[in-house]
């Protein structure tokens, strides 16, 4: 991969991967030679672009033990779960306007949902447990008979977690409500298999899975059938789900990529968990620093930390040489720290000083010892300054203190 000297070491897999060079290679003919259009019949420019659609959509069908005529391709994992949800509550909104999410989901499934509730919808959004996962317990509690979908995400993008999507359906099916998996950030990581898991729609990304920005899918169950009221209006093509032509390239190139995650999933996730450790235990003695999200219920592509007593503007600052994500507002488009770890219950200041580090195929040893040396070093450099952690180590219990009201 790109090493050069001037970048900060990639550890940014959670916002986008690189594209696999086999991938890109790939995608090249499509764009250069081979430019006609799908959905031209009439000539062989328009047979052959079919002809590798159809290739790539079997592709991602097989990762997830699909048929590809339930893969509808879209642009991206954002537009999947905008045509699952709006597509699923217009088309079946006779039967029922209460929907049931998750506080802890992307914004493309939680903005969704606040628009269905402005077009007259109800929406449940649930609170998860200090760990990150949804009880099933709070999940049965909020179903109503007016339910008519509920959406959970398989691998949370901030903290890793792997919510229990069998068990989640299995609910789904006995009360006969349509089961939405947000599964962005789990293609390549988790096993998943439509036989028999019980999910009616599933979003998928390519960019988080080696493959190009600008693509994705959705797979729409056909047994038993589940039915969408199209949010694109055109031309008619994805059996009238998704209108529009298709990019040739982008689809090959998602297909390429998910063939190669079939083949190297195994393998890539042995080399995550090696790093995921490594990492970790090159941290683990420092005193008063958390993991966010469950401790094996997770991906170990992602390890996401809070770092007490650390400002976290401030610690940002000092690690430059790391591409990483953080909880702090300063770093993102948002004013507010992240809403994800504030559902977990962490306070404003752990959501502040918290690191997300998200690795993938082309992390090394070598970056991750230069992440835990990093981080090292600023965390206590930043204590150092600290009058607060300097009355921590004198022993001083920190919630007994009046603070002067300002
Ligand atoms: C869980 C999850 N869902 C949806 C998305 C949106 O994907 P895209 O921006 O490619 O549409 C992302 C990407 O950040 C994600 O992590
Ligand atoms: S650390 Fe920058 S806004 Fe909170």
């Amino acid at each position: 991969m790109d090493t050069t000297p001037h970048l900060p070491i990639y550890l940014d897999y959670g916002a986008t991967t690189p594209c696999d060079p086999r991938v890109v290679d790939a995608m090249i003919p499509w764009l250069r030679e081979h430019f006609g259009n799908p959905a031209s019949r009439s000539h062989a420019w328009g047979w052959e672009a079919e002809a590798a659609v159809e290739k790539a959509r079997e592709d991602v069908a097989a990762l997830i033990g699909a048929d590809p005529r339930e893969i509808v391709w879209t642009s991206g994992a954002t537009e999947s779960n905008n045509l699952a949800i709006k597509g699923a509550a217009h088309f079946y909104k006779s039967r029922g306007k209460h929907l049931i999410t998750v506080k802890t989901e992307h914004k493309a499934v939680l903005d969704t949902m606040r628009e269905l509730e402005r077009q007259g919808f109800e929406v449940s959004y649930l609170d998860v447990q200090e760990d990150g996962m949804l009880s099933m317990d709070v999940l049965k509690a909020a179903i109503r008979p007016d339910t008519i979908l509920i959406s959970v995400m398989f691998v949370n993008n901030e903290i890793g977690v792997i919510q229990d999507i069998p068990g989640i359906g299995a609910l789904c099916r006995e009360k006969g409500i349509i089961f939405h998996v947000d599964a962005a950030q789990a293609t390549g990581k988790v096993a998943i298999d439509m036989a028999t898991l019980p999910v009616d729609l599933m979003s998928l990304a390519s960019h988080k899975t080696y493959g190009p920005k600008g693509i994705g899918a959705l797979y729409v169950r056909r047994k038993p059938r589940v039915r969408l009221e199209a949010q694109m209006h055109g031309g008619g093509h994805e059996r009238g789900m998704r209108s529009g032509t298709l990019p040739t390239h982008q689809c090959v190139g998602m297909g390429e990529a998910f063939r190669l995650a079939r083949l190297e999933m195994d393998q890539d996730n042995a080399k995550a968990r090696a790093l995921h450790d490594r990492l970790i235990n090159g941290l683990k003695d420092m005193e008063q620093v958390f993991l966010n999200g469950h401790a094996s219920q997770r991906v170990p592509h992602n390890i996401n930390m809070s770092f007490n007593f650390v400002e976290g503007e401030s610690l940002i600052m000092g690690i430059k040489g790391l591409a990483v994500s953080s909880g702090s507002a300063c770093t993102s488009a948002s004013l507010e720290p992240s809403y994800v770890l504030r559902a977990l219950g962490r306070s404003d200041e752990l959501a502040h000083s918290s690191l997300r580090m998200t690795i993938g195929r082309w992390t090394t040893e070598a970056e991750i010892d230069e992440a835990i040396a990093t981080i090292r070093l600023n965390v206590a450099k930043l204590r150092e300054l600290s009058p607060l952690w300097e009355m921590y180590k004198d022993g001083i219990d920190l919630s007994t203190i009046q603070w002067a009201a300002h």
